[in-house]
């Protein structure tokens, strides 16, 4: 069974580049939020701040809110990407990112030497990653291209490459930003169906979105976060009811 629980958790990023007293006492002064903080000498932001939360097998969270709000770093730290600062963030189970696929992938390696890599470090066994291989590269349809090293490859090649193998593994608790951007137009058509498989076949998916149908389609549960905090965790419909209350006032 999979488990994932928040508990006050906080995550704190350093602003280094403030480092003159008087620029931290004119950004401290104009920002005036409580998102705003010093930790020692350094200035910080607090990017998510008492965050709450428990969901098991089963659930779909979408996570909802402005701009700047903290969608994406709440996934991040879901992923093992970013450390918690305070709090606790409890997770039983494996955790698979589609959030900067490219990351891990070797620009001097071929694409078939990628998938062995990538395989392995999304923590595939060998023989997982072999019996796989086949269908990893004709799914990408770069042919060829797959004996090449990739930095010869286009962005939405390595794309392409990357997400074919991060959906190939088993993951219990999927994370997702809505826009992964796979390729062109003949591509997504297929990348969309191969996602859909793959988060079904996960226990609980966590996807950032700024699409109310997105989130009412795909999702039983949400999280609005506003400033770095969480304004309401529960069903889909209260949690778009209340965001929509206080963006139109
Ligand atoms: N590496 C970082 N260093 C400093 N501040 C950061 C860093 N990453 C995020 N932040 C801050 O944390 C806050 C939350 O950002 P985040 O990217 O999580 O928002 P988001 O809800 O995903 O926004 P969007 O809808 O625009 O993608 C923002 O105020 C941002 O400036």
């Amino acid at each position: 069974m999979a488990h994932v629980k928040a508990s006050n958790l906080l995550v704190e990023m350093p602003i280094y580049e403030l480092s003159s007293r008087s620029m931290k006492l004119r950004v401290l002064g104009a920002l005036k939020n409580n998102r705003f903080g010093t930790d020692g000498d350094v200035t910080v932001v607090r990017a998510l701040q008492n965050i709450n939360f428990e969901f098991r097998d089963g659930d779909r969270i979408g996570l909802i809110g402005a701009n700047g709000a903290g969608k994406s770093t709440l996934l991040r730290v879901l992923a093992g990407i970013y450390e918690p600062t305070g709090g606790e963030l409890q997770i039983d189970g494996k955790a698979v990112a589609l959030l900067e696929m490219g990351l891990g992938m070797d620009d001097t390696l071929t694409g078939y030497q990628n998938i062995k890599l990538r395989g392995m470090l999304l923590g595939m066994k060998p023989g997982e990653v072999e019996s796989h291989t086949q269908e990893i590269a004709e799914f990408t349809e770069l042919g060829d291209y797959l004996h090449l090293p990739i930095r010869t490859y286009s962005s939405g090649m390595r794309i392409r490459l990357a997400f074919a193998i991060s959906t190939t593994v088993h993951a219990d608790l999927l994370l997702l930003d809505e826009v992964i951007g796979v390729g062109d137009a003949a591509f997504i058509e297929k990348a969309n169906t191969r996602l859909r498989n793959f988060q079904n076949r996960a226990k609980i998916v966590f996807i950032a979105s700024h699409s109310g149908a997105v989130i009412s389609d795909m999702c039983n549960k949400a999280i609005w976060l506003d400033g770095g905090s969480q304004m309401f965790v529960g069903g889909v419909r209260e949690a778009l009811n209340a965001y929509s209350e206080s963006l139109h006032g």
